[in-house]
């Protein structure tokens, strides 16, 4: 007899930062089921392959961690891939999954979908309130269109499709490329690197001001199998009727320049700090209002200073991803 703990549930990007916490959470937690496949087994872009795995699978439960992400740099020198392979993605999993009758499905947005001056703490209902951060507008313009899929198939076909919209994460598993990489990886790397080459300066882009809300990944992940265990009538109640996404964070945000000294601490490097400036900053502050999910029974946590030495102790095991 199937119990909730052995629902099939297809966790897509496994090998990614959420993705492989988000498959620790459920081992963790005693689910047997968990199916995965590589990028190089599906390509998620390609609708035929992502039928055949739905038809052939009786997938239950869907998390939708796989995305085309990155930093600051990425967004800003790749929009095409970042907004066609989203879009794509999820278009796919989304409609294969509907077809397939698939049970319930968590779509993993990003905090970016909120606009560029919002009113902080940043609230689900500022969504589409006002304009984009220019930066990384065609990732979000994709993430709204993934939130609104979910709704969408919900209101036309009464699918249990929910939406998390994460702030920024770090921690084990990270992507440590030197430019397409978010700010804690890439600094990791540069602070490490510099002390292993006795450099006297590390240069850090923009100018330290932004802030910005880090949250360690596998609360990101217990945040997300906190939310797929929630009943419909619990989270629907908790969301309003036009609104399905949930914020997940942890409240409290810090300047880049107060994040690159814990950083600095953190792996020893004892040299200066330097700001480039011809570098973007990005949004000035992007703090999200988690009353919500606190409502529905859920905190972080992981500290900041704590999740960063746990976050370089595994670089310094991990084959860097680079
Ligand atoms: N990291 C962050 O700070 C934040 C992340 N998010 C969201 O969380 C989710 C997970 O992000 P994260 O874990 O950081 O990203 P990663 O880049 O670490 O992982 C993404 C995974 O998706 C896979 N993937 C990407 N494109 C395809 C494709 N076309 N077909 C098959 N597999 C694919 C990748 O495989 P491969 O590497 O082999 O290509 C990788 O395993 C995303 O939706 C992201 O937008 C939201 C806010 C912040
Ligand atoms: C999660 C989120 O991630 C992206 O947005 P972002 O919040 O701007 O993320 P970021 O981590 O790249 O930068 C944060 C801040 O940090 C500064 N910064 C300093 N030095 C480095 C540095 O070396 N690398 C990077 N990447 N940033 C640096 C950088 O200039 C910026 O002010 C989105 O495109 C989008 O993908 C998204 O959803």
């Amino acid at each position: 007899m199937k119990t909730h703990l052995n629902k099939r549930i297809y966790v897509a990007g496994h090998r990614g930062l959420v993705g492989s916490a988000i498959v620790r959470t459920l081992r963790k937690r005693d689910y047997t089921n968990i199916v995965t496949r590589t990028h190089a087994e599906m390509e998620l872009t390609d609708q035929a392959q992502v039928r055949a795995f739905f038809e052939s699978e009786q997938i239950d439960e869907v998390y939708l961690a796989a995305a085309r992400v990155g930093g600051i740099h990425a967004n800003n020198t790749y929009p095409a891939e970042f907004i066609y392979d989203n879009l794509m993605v999820q278009a796919n999993v989304i409609h294969e999954a509907w077809r397939a009758g698939v049970k319930r499905l968590l779509f993993l947005g990003s905090s970016c979908i909120y606009p560029r001056m919002s009113q902080q703490p940043i609230k689900e209902e500022y969504l589409m309130s006002g304009s984009l951060e220019p930066t990384n507008e065609p990732y979000a313009i994709a993430k709204i269109a993934g939130i609104k899929m979910c709704e969408s198939y919900h209101r036309q076909y009464g699918s249990d499709f929910r939406s998390v919209m994460p702030t920024n994460l770090y921690g084990p598993g990270d992507n440590y490329h030197p430019e397409n990489s978010h700010v804690i990886p890439a600094l990791i790397r540069r602070f490490h690197e510099a002390k292993m080459n006795g450099a006297e300066k590390v240069t850090i882009w923009g100018t330290g001001e932004p802030r910005r809300e880090f949250l360690y990944v596998d609360d990101m992940a217990d945040a997300c199998v906190h939310v797929m265990e929630l009943d419909r009538e619990t989270y629907d109640l908790n969301t309003s009727p036009m609104l399905s996404h949930i914020n997940v964070g942890t409240g409290e945000d810090v300047t880049i320049r107060e994040v690159a000294e814990v950083i600095r601490r953190a792996v020893g490097f004892k040299g200066s700090i330097e700001f480039d400036t011809s570098k973007p900053d990005g949004t000035p502050r992007k703090l999200l209002d988690t009353g919500k999910l606190a409502q529905l029974g859920w905190r972080p946590g992981m500290r900041l200073s704590d999740g960063i030495v746990e976050t370089y102790r595994h670089f310094q095991q991990e084959t860097v991803r680079a």
